[in-house]
């Protein structure tokens, strides 16, 4: 692989020598019509998806507002795609008969398009009400939103991202990093409510207490 080479100049040869090797093994499973069809799904879902995310903020918010955390990209993130990444490299090395479950790989797909769809339509559903910071305290352009999608859940946007999330990795038929996602990121949006919901109860008072009563917050085993 001589188009290698310059990159790995500066690396130690031993480490150069493993990186050479790791991708001359798995270079005939990375080109074969399996990871190319998956890989390709997983890598359009994640610039449609941030992509999306932008161009909303950028719509409802304006240029001045919006930053990487508008993108919904940061250093956790990164390290999990890059782990499910890794895992789905050396499953398709070892156990290629794994990622030849179609059934599975249609469903997580299906999963991504759900997930996607319904963070959308959260996002321009509540407008300008739906920041990525979480607001502390009662600005002019929120107002509580009780319509659409939030008539019947609390939280649509984070169970959206619940969804995509772990529809990604039962894409590539990543067992651990399937129940790795759910597990993380599961227990961050049971954090993330508490924390929004004290504030929106300080914010909007009984209307927040009343609303919270009649709907449900769309993250399994969270009231
Ligand atoms: C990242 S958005 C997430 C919104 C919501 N948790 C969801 O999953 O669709 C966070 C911001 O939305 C605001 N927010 C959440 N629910 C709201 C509602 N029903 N009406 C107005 N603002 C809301 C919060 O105050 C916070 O600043």
């Amino acid at each position: 692989m001589p188009f290698l080479l310059p990159l790995l100049n500066n690396v130690e040869p031993c480490v150069s020598s493993l990186i050479v090797y790791c991708f001359s093994t798995i270079s005939s499973e990375i080109f074969s019509f399996t990871a190319f069809r998956q890989l390709s799904q997983m890598f359009s879902a994640i610039f449609l998806f941030h992509g999306s995310e932008y161009l909303l903020a950028l719509f409802f918010h304006g240029k001045n507002s919006v930053t990487l955390e508008s993108l919904l990209i940061s250093k956790n993130y990164v390290l999990a795609m890059v782990g499910s990444l890794v895992e789905y490299l050396v499953e398709i090395h070892f156990f290629p008969g794994m990622k030849e479950h179609w059934l599975i790989s249609n469903t997580g797909l299906a999963l991504v398009v759900v997930g996607e769809l319904m963070r959308k339509l959260a996002i321009i559903t509540a407008g300008r009400s739906f920041t990525h910071l979480i607001r502390r305290s009662r600005e002019q352009d929120h107002v509580l939103i009780t319509h659409g999608v939030y008539k019947y859940i609390r939280h649509p946007s984070y169970c959206g991202f619940l969804i995509w999330s772990v529809g990604t990795q039962i894409m590539l038929c990543n067992p651990l990093c399937t129940l790795g996602f759910a597990a993380v990121v599961w227990h961050f949006f049971q954090q993330r409510i508490q924390y929004e919901e004290y504030f929106l109860r300080q914010i909007f008072g009984s209307r927040y207490v009343e609303y919270a009563r009649r709907t449900t917050s769309g993250i399994p085993f969270v009231k």
